[in-house]
Parts: C-alpha cells; sequence; structure tokens
C-alpha cells in the first residue's frame, strides 16, 4: 500500500491545471468521496495491525500535500487572471497618506502647553453670548463703540445675544463658577464685525490667559509674559511693555517681542524696528473683579491676550490671513 500511495504522490506532484474547472477535476479525483484518497482510507481496514500506524500517517500526509498542490494550482491562476489585467503584484504598497495638523492648532497646543507647565488650566466656552459675559462684566460702558453693529454680530437684539468678539467672556464665567486663585487659559474662535477694516476676515483664534489670587502684581505678569516668549521664540527673546488701554484692564500695556528674525536688528518683518507686538495685557480692573463676585479687596489679578493668527505668522513666516482657511494641501502639507 505504501507504494501505491507514493505513486500517488509523484502523479500529484505532476499535475497542471489550466482553467478553475480543471482544478475542481482534480479536486474531485483525488479529495473527493470518491477519490483517490477516500478510497486509500477504504482499504486503511485490511492493513496488517503493525503497519496501521506507518501507513495512516502517510494517507494524511498525502492528504494534505494532495490539498496544498491544488491552493498552488488555485492561486497560480488567479495571478495569470490578476496579471492578464495589469496587475503587478512586485510594485510596492500605496504609501499611507499622513495628515498634518493644522498649523493655527500647531501654534494652540503650544501656547496652551507652555501656560499648563505654570499650573494654568484650559477652560472653553459658548461662542453664542449675552451682552453681560462679552462687555458688561468687562467693565465696558453702555456707549462703548465695541457693542456697536459694525464691530460685533448680533442675534438678536434686547436682549442682546450675540457672537462673541474675545474669549474674556469665557473668563468671565470661570470668574463665576470657580474660587481663587483661579489661572485660566482660554482658546477659542472669536468675531468681529469689521466689514470697514483691511484684516475684512470676520473671524479669528485667540487665546486668552487669566491669574487672581492674592498679592498679584504687574511683576508677576512680566515675569509671566517673558517666560511665555522665551518658550515660544526661544531664549534669546527680550520683552517690552508699552502703555495702552482696555476696559478690562487697568493698568493696561502692549507687549511686544524682540525679533526672532532679525535678532532685534531690524528686518521688513519687523518694519526695521527689531520689536514685533504680540499681545495686549494688565491687571484685571476692580470693576471686573466685582461684577464676577471677586473681592477686589482681597485679590488682585492679570490678564492677557493674544491672536493666534498672528503668532502663527510669526513663527512660520505665514503673511496671507487667506491661507488659513482655505485648506489648500499644498500649504497645509508643509507643517509636518
Ligand atoms: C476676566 C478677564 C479680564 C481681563 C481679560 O483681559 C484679556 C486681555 N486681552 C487683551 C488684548 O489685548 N487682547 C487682544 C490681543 C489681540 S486680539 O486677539 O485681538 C485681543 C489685553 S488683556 C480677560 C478676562
Amino acid at each position: 500500500m505504501l507504494d501505491k500511495i507514493e505513486q500517488l504522490k509523484k502523479e500529484i506532484e505532476a499535475v497542471a491545471a489550466q482553467s478553475a474547472e480543471e482544478v475542481e477535476q482534480l479536486r474531485i479525483k483525488y479529495l473527493s468521496k470518491k477519490g483517490e484518497v477516500s478510497k486509500l482510507f477504504a482499504e486503511f481496514r485490511n492493513v496488517p495491525a503493525e503497519q496501521k500506524r506507518e501507513v495512516g500517517q502517510a494517507i494524511n500526509t498525502l492528504r494534505d500535500f494532495a490539498q496544498e498542490r491544488l491552493e498552488v494550482l488555485r492561486s497560480g491562476l488567479q495571478e495569470q487572471k490578476d496579471s492578464a489585467a495589469g496587475i503587478d503584484f512586485t510594485l510596492p504598497g500605496e504609501s499611507m497618506k499622513l495628515g498634518t495638523r493644522h498649523p493655527l492648532s500647531i501654534v494652540r497646543n503650544e501656547i496652551l502647553d507652555i501656560f499648563k507647565r505654570l499650573g494654568f488650566v484650559v477652560t472653553e466656552g459658548p461662542e453664542i453670548e449675552d451682552d453681560w459675559h462679552v462687555f458688561s462684566a468687562l467693565n465696558f460702558p453702555e456707549e462703548h463703540p465695541a457693542r456697536d453693529m459694525q464691530d460685533t454680530f448680533f442675534i438678536q437684539r434686547n436682549p442682546d445675544i450675540l457672537l462673541r468678539t474675545h474669549t474674556s467672556s469665557v473668563q468671565v464665567h470661570d470668574m463665576e463658577e470657580m474660587e481663587p486663585p483661579i489661572r485660566t487659559v482660554t482658546p477659542g474662535r472669536v468675531f468681529r464685525n469689521e466689514a470697514i477694516s483691511a484684516r475684512a476676515h470676520c473671524m479669528f483664534h485667540q487665546i486668552e490667559g487669566l491669574y487672581i489670587d492674592e498679592n498679584v502684581s504687574f511683576a508677576d505678569l512680566k515675569q509671566t509674559l517673558l517666560y511665555f516668549a522665551q518658550e515660544l521664540f526661544g531664549e534669546e527673546t527680550k520683552i517690552r511693555m508699552r502703555p495702552s488701554y482696555f476696559p478690562f484692564t487697568e493698568p493696561s500695556a502692549e507687549m511686544d517681542v524682540s525679533c526672532s528674525i532679525c535678532g532685534g536688528e531690524g528686518c521688513n518683518v519687523c518694519k526695521h524696528t527689531g520689536w514685533l507686538e504680540i499681545l495686549g495685557c494688565g491687571m484685571v480692573d476692580p470693576n471686573v473683579l466685582e461684577s464676577s463676585g471677586i473681592d477686589s479687596n482681597k485679590y488682585t489679578g492679570f490678564a492677557f491676550g493674544m491672536g493666534i493668527e498672528r503668532i502663527a505668522m510669526l513663527k512660520y513666516g505665514i503673511n496671507d490671513l487667506r491661507l488659513y482657511f482655505e485648506n489648500d494641501v499644498r500649504f497645509l502639507n508643509q507643517f509636518k
């Protein structure tokens, strides 16, 4: 019987097939219920006991060999079919196209990480707000021009519901809900109805920060912002504060950093001043603290605000705001 098994193995080794039908014929001949292998199993009962182990293993091996051989014939036919269809399997695979994070997201995350390292908590809030959180609680007088339709998108009037013009509104919620010490940084979209301005873009991105505690001083503000500027633009970066005015801070200042392009020598980016304005800041006006129920005799605080588009422009030399929202992959792909 072992000779018959060996002979069948040689026969199967030599079989070929030019079509799926021929493979099926071979399967029926060797592996079906009436096939050659089944016949061997039928004869197996006549094999002498002392040979049963060897013969049984030989039949199982022959069956596995026949199955593998038929599988090789099938896949060979598939490859012929594919190559006939022009598929070349030797080509390298399609590389996975990886996306890239938007430059505004990269800069936002970098700025938030710096303040998180200082113990600030990230807070967010609604883009549709009431005029209390956007204006009144922030010490804007009733007749302030920012409240006009020229600067603000109103959804309804009386009561005024509007699109927030800064993320300070979220920090008013934070002051209403949190007990000092308060250390929050708040990223988000803000909306300005500035059809008349050269910017002519109605939405941009901001990050604002707020620190309220006992004995917070302007020196704390300067030190915090110096650390932030050097972390973001490099350790050689210098800062300077210029007096300014905002309804919600007193004193107020605008902060410049030494130009990271020319190191302060003067170039066309910094308009040959050596300085670049990056944010506004100041000590929180006591009226603002009191409006949100914080005792201004016990607590003081500082705050700052910056536009992310501007910071990203300084970091990456992006000189056209439209690039941020046109989603041109030739632009976005550069931020791998
Ligand atoms: C409760 C509270 C109190 C005070 C606050 O002051 C946030 C501040 N923002 C600025 C500022 O100059 N912001 C602008 C920079 C460029 S921008 O994106 O157009 C907005 C100065 S102080 C915030 C919250």
